[in-house]
């Protein structure tokens, strides 16, 4: 059966990642190919320095790619203007929130800055969008608060709402489980599984919970020194991917459980 193509939200081509000086091209990876569709979850993983952060730059246009073509919503990632792609792909990377002086609500209505006017007011409409983001993260109680004053869990909630209030087809967080304790790191990663399903929305972060992402994702992008792996997780169980991702000096893959053990 011919697959619905229409789905199709950010789609790679022969992509091929890195870095370029005058001197010299440095390519990190090459040859990757893949389609986010409409409404799933999807997990980057690889082994430190493999390349993820490099691709996730590519793909919000932060840097170009050595060759071949992003497609945002079927137009070529080189020809979308700033204020289009402000309006389609929001950016979530807690490690640079600058404006920590700010209340909940306030940096979560600065979502809202590619559909407001210069001095940034909102209408009616935004108010309602902001408080829905509030309400979808669960951190209604929390909108007064300045930011300084939250944990680094509950930060992370209020970047989550502020992509959700800048209303995207497509949200990408650059690992939103750094900081977190266990419980949390399931906790956010099962609240963007459900902000997927509920507003359908294509969520992709990276991150190194691969056991999570494992059992969370729609699908899996799995960087490795040669190739990048594209598919469901359980494909690439069967497939043996992940057992082929760390020195196997330490650490198995467990195909039965779809963890890692450490060896003893
Ligand atoms: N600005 C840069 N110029 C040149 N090389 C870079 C630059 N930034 C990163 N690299 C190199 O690109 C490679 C991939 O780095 P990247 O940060 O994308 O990996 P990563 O998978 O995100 O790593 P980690 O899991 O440790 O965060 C590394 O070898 C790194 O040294």
């Amino acid at each position: 059966m011919l697959k619905n193509k229409r789905n199709t939200i950010l789609k790679t081509e022969n992509l091929s990642i890195g870095y370029k000086t005058k001197k010299e091209e440095t390519v990190i990876s090459k040859n990757i190919n893949f389609e986010l569709e409409k409404g799933q979850l999807i997990g980057l993983v690889g082994a430190n320095g493999i390349g993820k952060s490099t691709l996730l730059r590519t793909l919000i246009k932060v840097q170009p790619a050595l060759s071949g073509t992003v497609y945002l919503n079927q137009k070529d990632l080189r020809t979308v203007s700033a204020l289009e792609l402000a309006k389609q792909l929001s950016i979530v990377l807690t490690e640079t929130v600058t404006s920590k002086n700010l209340s909940v609500y306030e940096l979560i209505a600065l979502g809202r800055y590619p559909y407001t006017n210069w001095i940034g007011n909102l209408n009616t409409k935004d108010i309602e969008i902001v408080k829905n983001a509030l309400e979808l993260v669960n951190i209604t109680e929390l909108k007064d608060k300045k930011c300084y004053q939250l944990s680094d869990g509950q930060l992370q909630k209020v970047m989550i709402a502020r992509a959700l209030a800048q209303d995207t087809d497509i949200i990408v967080l650059d690992e939103p489980t750094t900081h977190l304790d266990m419980y949390h790191k399931a906790y956010i990663l099962k609240l963007l599984q459900k902000l997927t399903k509920e507003t359908g929305k294509t969520i992709v972060f990276s991150s190194h919970e691969i056991d999570l992402a494992i059992q969370l994702c729609d699908m899996m992008i799995v960087m490795q020194n040669q190739s990048v792996y594209y598919d469901q997780p359980c494909n690439l169980i069967t497939k043996g991917v992940f057992e082929s991702l760390f020195p196997d000096d330490l650490i198995s893959f467990d195909n039965t459980s779809g963890s890692f053990r450490v060896k003893k």
